[in-house]
């Protein structure tokens, strides 16, 4: 065709002085055409992401996603790559958004595309954590497991939990004037006991009870499982075919251990309560027996697939609710001795509307507005999932003319959107103030619109997980001074703040502080076991 085209052009360039222009038109033409052709090549090989950091071949940005406190280095790239980060490990995209309005945009505003879950190899096949709804895709299954728990602790139906709450409280405080030295393992216990009754009608005596620890290790394997890098087998899924006695497969002797742990959680403190609400001893109302009630109404004996579902729903509950809350308890008590002044507020705002002649309650919140602050802060001071839990793409998206291909990972770090200085100046500070402004100041963001995650996968726990921070804070400091402790020369021990930097969940270093009644008139407000 050209070689025609050519002796054409040669004919007719000979006869016409006009004419000699042609070629030079044509093959602009056709020039332009190819260029644009080659440019639709190379964008389809290269769609616009937005910046990041650079990476290496082959593996992309794998080693950078490994390091500890992600949190923290991708909100530094921030000054390099603005808030919207693209990653690559292997081949799979990954997308950080460190600002909150960009989160709302993706992962509510457009919840349909980006509620989805990534899984591992690890989690879902070889520990076998997968009835987990926490990791199902969006969709049916999903919805039909979340829906009653979400139902169960709706803001509506919250307030039937109360006296639990308040009950489980002074328990602990009991507790912490037994003995004082062991408050970290009081407070584990005290939230388990609370978790355990309203989903199970178990209420925890102890804390050698078995179902304190199952849910703790429980977490611990999931975490460890969600690390970028952990298990090479995730990289080289081959390798999940290799048998556990084979040399330098550890990770399979793991993973039989995690199934064990992750088949026990799910199923024993079902079987318990189930045997106790079918035999008819059961004296609570938890939300597993209000889901077995349910189904005998309808269908008479309890199917096995109705067991199935109710204790995938109630296990996630079980899971999920009792560490986040413990890591937020723990960060305020760290707060309370690293920021004495707030303390020091909050019990004089306890004294003046609570009096000193029984302890608060929940129906106080209102009326406590400062001690109300104090918890808001600690969702904003330890975001206790830092990272959120990660979101998957469905299908492909553009934002701010950036391309978002379908099964992307999407990180929402809200370490990095609740440590902003623009919304929250000093954010390192714990100043409950931030969220009492004066006259003309300005009120800065509630962290809980963060600290819960976003869209349709918000935490459904959130409601609950306040008021059970609220509730054994005011308890603690109406009764009880949390001081720094002393050293065997009497002298003060400065806290270190200083917190986990790896896992999913993020929790306060073991820390020292002596925990002291603040009166004997303090003590007498609590009734007697
Ligand atoms: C201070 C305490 C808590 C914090 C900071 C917290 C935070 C979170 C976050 C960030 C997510 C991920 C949301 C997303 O994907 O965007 C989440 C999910 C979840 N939380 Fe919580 N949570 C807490 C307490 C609880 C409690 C007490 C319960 C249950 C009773 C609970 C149950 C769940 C469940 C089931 C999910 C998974 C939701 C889904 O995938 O659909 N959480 N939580």
């Amino acid at each position: 065709d050209s070689d025609i085209r050519t002796q054409i052009f040669w004919s007719c360039s000979k006869h016409s002085k006009m004419l000699n222009i042609l070629p030079t038109w044509i093959d602009c033409i056709v020039l332009m055409i190819v260029f644009s052709w080659l440019k639709l090549l190379q964008q389809r090989k290269s769609p616009n992401y937005p910046p990041g950091p650079k990476g290496y071949p082959l593996i992309g940005n794998m080693l950078e996603m490994m390091v500890s406190e992600m949190w923290e280095v991708a909100r530094k790239w921030r000054s390099s790559y603005g808030e919207f980060i693209y990653l690559k490990s292997l081949n799979q995209t990954v997308f950080v958004i460190n600002s909150y309005e960009i989160a709302v945009e993706l992962l509510e505003k457009r919840s349909l595309n980006y509620s989805d879950r990534p899984s591992t190899i690890t989690l879902s096949e070889l520990q076998q954590w997968d009835w987990a709804f926490t990791m199902k895709p969006y969709g049916e299954e999903w919805r039909r497991l979340r829906a009653p728990l979400q139902k169960f602790f709706d803001p509506a139906n919250l307030a039937q939990l109360d006296n639990v709450l308040e009950y489980e409280a002074e328990k602990l405080l009991h507790n912490l004037i037994r003995s004082p030295g062991d408050y970290e393992m009081h407070v584990r216990t005290a939230v388990a006991s609370f978790i355990m009754t309203t989903i199970y009608g178990h209420e925890v005596t102890t804390s050698d009870d078995p179902s304190v620890n199952l849910a703790k290790e429980g977490v611990e394997q999931v975490s460890l499982a969600l690390r970028p890098g952990e298990y090479l087998v995730d990289i080289l899924p081959w390798l999940k075919y290799v048998p556990k006695w084979f040399p330098g497969a550890g990770f399979q002797v793991i993973a039989e251990r995690a199934a064990k742990l992750s088949h026990d959680t799910r199923r024993l403190p079902f079987i318990e309560a189930r045997d106790k609400i079918i035999s008819g001893k059961s004296t609570s109302s938890s939300l597993t027996e209000q889901e077995i009630e349910r189904c005998q109404k309808v269908g008479g004996l309890l199917s096995e697939e109705d067991e199935d579902r109710i204790s995938s729903m109630s296990g996630v509950g079980y899971l999920a609710g009792g560490d986040t809350s413990f890591a937020a308890i723990m960060s305020l008590l760290l707060a309370m001795i690293a920021f004495p002044e707030v303390q020091k507020r909050a019990q004089a705002e306890i004294d003046e509307v609570v009096g000193t002649d029984r302890l608060p309650k929940l129906s106080d919140r209102m009326q406590l507005p400062y001690c109300m602050a104090m918890c808001k802060e600690v969702n904003r001071w330890n975001p206790v999932i830092p990272f959120g839990l990660a979101h998957l793409s469905k299908r492909d998206d553009t934002y701010n003319g950036y391309f978002i291909p379908a099964k992307s990972i999407m990180l929402p770090n809200q370490w990095a959107m609740l440590h902003d200085p623009e919304e929250y100046p000093e954010p390192s500070i714990f100043r409950p103030e931030r969220f009492l402004p004066g006259i003309g100041e300005r009120v800065q963001r509630d962290p809980a619109k963060v600290a819960f995650g976003f869209g349709r996968r918000i935490c459904p726990g959130r409601f609950m997980a306040e008021n059970t921070v609220f509730i054994m804070a005011v308890q603690i400091l109406a009764v009880f001074d949390i001081c720094k402790a002393l050293n065997d020369k009497g002298e003060v021990i400065e806290p270190e703040v200083k917190f986990t930097h790896d896992g999913v969940a993020r929790y306060p270093l073991p820390f020292e502080c002596a925990i002291k009644p603040r009166s004997r008139e303090a003590i007498e407000l609590l009734r007697e076991e």
